[in-house]
Parts: C-alpha cells; structure tokens; sequence
C-alpha cells in the first residue's frame, strides 16, 4: 500500500463526496438486510396460522405488512445503490481525471533525454492502463470493501442474535470461497495480462503495416504481411482461449460454495429445529437469504485484494515517473528579455545514452541580425547545435552563451519563445493547415497566417487545395508532399516572429528555385534576428554573415562565402560539386 498513498491527497481533496457515499452505502446495506427478517416473519406467521394462534385475518394482516415492508426496503436500498455508485463511483472518475493530468504534464516536463529512454508505448500504457487499474482501486475496491464490511458486520449481530450455532456453521465456508477467488483473480489478471500483450502486439503490427502500406503493396509483401498477421493473431487467440477457460471457473465455484452452504444451513438448522434448538422455520429461511446475500461480498473480498495489488503495481510504475526530475530545469522566474547574441566556447557535448561525442570545443559567435549557416556531412554535429540553443540539452563542457549569458541560467520559457525553430523532419498535425501555422502564434490573424505562407512560398499551393487554408492534414485528409510540409513548417516559425530562427536543413525537399525565393524573403524578414541555417546545399548557405563547416563534431573550417570558396577544403569541394550538378540540369 506505500505507493497508493499517493492517491491520499485526491482522497483528501474529496472527502465530503466519499464520507457521504460511505454513509449511503451502510444505509443501502441496512435497508437490504430487512428482507430476510421479514421472510422469517411471514414463515412465522404461516406456522402460526396453521397451529391455530392466529387468525385468518391476522395472517393476511400480518403478510401484507411484512410484504409491504420488503418491497418498501427493496425500493429504498435500490436507490441508495444507485447513489452510492454515483458518490463512490464518481470519485474515482475525478482520481482517475487529476492523475492522468499529473502525469500528463510531468511528462512535458521531461526532458528529450527521457523520452529516448522510454518508449512511447511504455508512456502511453502508463497514463491509460495504469490509471485504471489504479481507478479500480480509488473506486470499485473501496465501494465493495465498504459494501462487504457493513452487510457483514449488521447481518452478524443479526443472524448470532437468531441462532449463534447455526451462524457459525454457516459462515465456515465463506473464507474458503475468500482465498478461492483470491487465487482465481491472480490467475485470471496475470492471464488478461498477457492477452493485454498480445493485443497491443497486434494493434503496433496492424498500424504499422497500414501506414507502410505503400511500401508493403510495392514491394509485393502482402501475402508475407497477412501470414505474419495470421501467426499472431492465432498466438493471441490461444492466450483468450486460456484466459476464458479460468475466468470461466469464477461463477461455477461461487454457485458451488454457496450450494454447500445452503446444504449446512438446512442440514444443520433442521437437525436444530427438530431438537427444539431454533423456533421457528423461517430462521432457516431467513439463514438461506442471508448465505445468498453474503456470498458475493465475501467473494469481492478476494477480489478486491487482487485488485489492490494490481493497483499498487501500476501506481509503483506511475510514481517512477512521477519522481524523476526534469534534466533541464528552468532556473530562474525573473524575465529575460532576448536581443540575440548567440557565442559557443569550446562546447564538447555527448548524447549519454549512445555515448556519442556529438561536438568537440566548438566555437563560434553570431551576433544579433546575422545569419549564421552550418554546412558538413551528415552525422557531424549540425542539429546537436540548434538543440543546444533551445536548451533541449545541456552541454557537457565550455560555456554557451545567449546574450553574454549562459543559457542554463536564463529563463527558459523566454528562452523558447523568442525562437522559431524547423526542425529537418517537419511535424504537422492532424489538424486544418490554418491552425498547424498558428501553432506559432495562436492568436495570429488570418492575414498574418496568409502573409507567413506567403513569406514561406507556399500559399500557392495551399491555395490550390478545395478547402485551401481549412484543408485537414493527416490521417483523415490530405497528405502533403516532403517540401509542401517543409514549407508550412517555416511558415509556422515566421509566424511567431521570433528573436532567432533556426532552420534545421528545412529546405532540403525543396527544389533549388523555391529555396531561393524563400531565403530572399527570409533575407527581409529576419533583419534586426540572429537566422541559423543548417544545410547540405551551398546555395543556402552563400549569402550568409558566416559560415561554419562541422565535420565529425570539430569546426573545420568557417568563413564567409567568397574566403571559404578561395580555400580549398570541404566547402570549395562542394561548391564545385554542386555548381557542376547545376550546370548539368
Ligand atoms: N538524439 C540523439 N541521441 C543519441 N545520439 C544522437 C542523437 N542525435 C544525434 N545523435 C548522434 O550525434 C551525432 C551528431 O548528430 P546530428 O544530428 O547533430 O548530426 P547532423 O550533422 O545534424 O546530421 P544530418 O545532416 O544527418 O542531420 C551523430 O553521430 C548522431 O548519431
């Protein structure tokens, strides 16, 4: 129970709803346990009748008021159920609402560390799974538990006060059908568990094959597709099959144990009726209604037990999460406000899940209104600089400065929005094209949308679609093609005109005379912001301030255009690459 004491502050937070719901719960409880009583009455009263101590008329008398009072009770306890699911219940929607909260802003607040370390799924699982089986606990565990102790406790006193021999021989089998369906639960949770698994298995195979299905149809992998799919769905439906076969076991067994305790209550009370011990009939009756009534609270008692367990366990996972602190931490509240000098000194920084040294004591200075471009071969260490910039990583050694000051100690919320970043693989979401560009800058106009896609040479296009700029992307609308996504993407960083713009390779799917359009009108909008752009193509890179050439982490050579096309090395050799490639077009 120590990592359920979590959910204690959400108990705390709704205390009145759950006292009020324990209450109606012992008074449903009560106003179900008349019955029984009354059914001794009525067996009493027709003994009665039939030895003669009451009249006809009493009789009649007597039943329909005991008749009366049953059906009264039943309609009572009816709708104090119902309220008890709505108190109890209810509570733990709203446990179930503020968890899946926590969690979901903790892991924004994680770092891209953690999310390499963990994988999507695993996240997903955690915040959907997790929570509801910690649901069943802040819930249906409680409510049963509280449903159990009251009958069990009122039709104690009841049924010793009645007959204490037959009491105790009554309820002898109840503990056993306890531990049974405690066992049973395991069982059946630890089985489900693997169904759990296989079923994810299966949906990761079948989405993953829908959205490689221009690949799979291309490279004719149908048939091997289909039959994979067939072996996993015929595993899947062997670990059903085991699981149908012990949950199937549950009522049988609860039917079982309460036929043998209805064979004691009528063994047993009529061997005590004969010898004079009990008075009457109808307590037999009554210990009949009672074995029938307490069963499957009993049952709940093993079955509440799993799932605590079940509960802790996932509440165990949801805590590991829930402590880890946040690699990249805001450090200071106080505003900053960014005019856009960015410096590197001697930075050297290492991804530390691969241990790859991704920067060694790389320097360079870009002041405010310049534009710096990076060009080098993949895997040199481009990108790693613009994620150090946005702070999604810290740097290991030397000093990064924004503005003379280190970039670990400026409010990171100033920090992020005075930058427009694009990343190298565009994300748009399946959302209108209008709303993926005010991503930038929500309360953005619809000319300002118009004008940023102008900026970005893709408002033509956009154009071109039925529903132009309310055009849905994604699954459920229109897929776009690499640069049209390439170019939204820049439209949504031009739109939140930002202080730096960091362009990762952003133009890469574009063809070479777009590429120029764009950086002429980036040219005009990014006066007075420090650009970065990162790029395999010269001709992104030739009207920059500086250029810096990055190869296997190091700064190999930096300068501007004309002094690094006079040097040989690798920007000349590109130049002259690419140059001939143009003139064989
Ligand atoms: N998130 C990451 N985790 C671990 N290692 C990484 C990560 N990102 C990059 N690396 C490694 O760091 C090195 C530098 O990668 P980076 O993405 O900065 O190169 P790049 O010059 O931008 O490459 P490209 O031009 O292909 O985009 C590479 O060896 C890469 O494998």
């Amino acid at each position: 129970m120590k990592e359920l004491r979590h959910l204690n502050k959400y108990f705390l937070k709704y205390k009145y709803k759950l006292i009020v719901g324990i209450i109606i719960t012992i008074i449903a409880r009560i106003f179900l346990l008349f019955t029984p009583r009354y059914v001794r009455k009525i067996f009493t009263a027709i003994e009665q009748a039939l030895d003669g101590t009451l009249t006809k008329e009493a009789f009649r008398s007597e039943l329909f008021i005991a008749i009366l009072y049953i059906v009264g009770a039943a309609v009572v306890a009816g709708i104090f159920t119902f309220l008890m699911r709505q108190t109890i219940i209810n509570v733990s929607r709203y446990i179930e609402y503020d968890l899946k909260n926590e969690i979901y802003q903790q892991y924004q607040r994680l770092s891209l560390n953690f999310y390499k370390k963990n994988r999507t799924g695993d996240l997903m699982n955690r915040i959907s799974e997790d929570v509801g089986r910690v649901r069943m606990y802040a819930g249906p565990a409680i409510m049963y538990s509280i449903n159990t102790i009251t009958l069990f406790v009122i039709a104690l006193i009841f049924m010793f006060n009645e007959a204490p021999m037959l009491t105790l021989y009554t309820v002898i089998p109840l503990p056993i059908l306890s531990v049974a369906i405690y066992k049973l639960s395991r069982e059946i949770h630890k089985r489900s568990t693997i169904v759990q698994e296989y079923l994810s298995k299966l949906s990761t195979f079948t989405q993953e094959s829908f959205s490689g299905i221009a690949i799979i149809k291309s490279y004719g992998l149908e048939l091997q597709t289909a039959t994979n799919f067939t072996e996993l769905s015929n595993d899947s439906r062997d670990k059903q099959l085991s699981l149908v076969k012990v949950s199937a076991l549950f009522f049988p067994m609860m039917i079982l144990l309460i036929g043998v305790s209805n064979l004691m209550v009528i063994y047993i009370g009529g061997l005590q009726y004969i010898n004079g011990e009990i008075e009457s009939l109808g307590t037999i009756a009554e210990f009949i209604i009672y074995v029938n009534m307490l069963t499957w609270p009993v049952a709940t008692v093993g079955w509440v037990t799993s799932i605590v367990q079940q509960a802790e366990a996932s509440q165990k996972r949801i805590n590991e999460f829930l402590k880890i602190e946040s690699e990249i931490q805001n450090p200071t509240q106080e505003p900053f406000h960014i005019v856009g000098d960015i410096a590197f000194n001697n930075v050297s920084f290492t991804y530390d899940d691969t241990n790859i040294q991704a920067l060694k004591d790389v320097s360079f200075k870009v002041n405010h209104g310049e534009t710096l471009a990076i060009i080098g071969k993949t895997g040199s260490g481009k990108s790693t600089i613009l994620d150090l910039i946005g702070r999604l990583y810290d740097i290991d050694s030397g000093t990064l400065l924004i503005d003379e000051n280190p970039v670990n100690l400026i409010n990171l919320n100033d920090l992020r929005t005075n930058l427009g970043y694009v990343p190298q693989d565009a994300f748009l979401f399946s959302d209108t094209i209008k709303n993926n560009i005010k991503f930038g800058k929500e309360d953005a106009t619809d000319e300002e949308v118009i004008q940023a896609a102008k900026y970005a040479q893709v408002h033509k296009n956009i154009m071109g679609f039925k529903n132009g700029y309310d055009t849905i992307l994604g699954e459920r609308g229109i897929t776009l093609s690499g640069g049209q996504k390439q170019r939204i993407s820049i439209a949504r960083a031009i739109i939140k005109d930002p202080k730096i713009l960091l362009f990762d390779d952003c133009l890469s799917a574009v063809d070479t005379e777009t590429e120029e359009k764009i950086l002429k009108n980036l040219n005009k909008l990014t006066s007075g912001k420090t650009t970065i752009i990162v790029s395999h193509r010269i001709s992104a890179a030739k009207n920059a301030d500086k250029i810096i050439v990055l190869d296997n982490g190091k700064i190999i050579e930096s300068g501007t255009h004309e002094t690094l096309i006079n040097t040989d090395g690798y920007y000349k050799d590109l130049y002259l690459k690419q140059l001939s490639e143009s003139d064989a077009k």
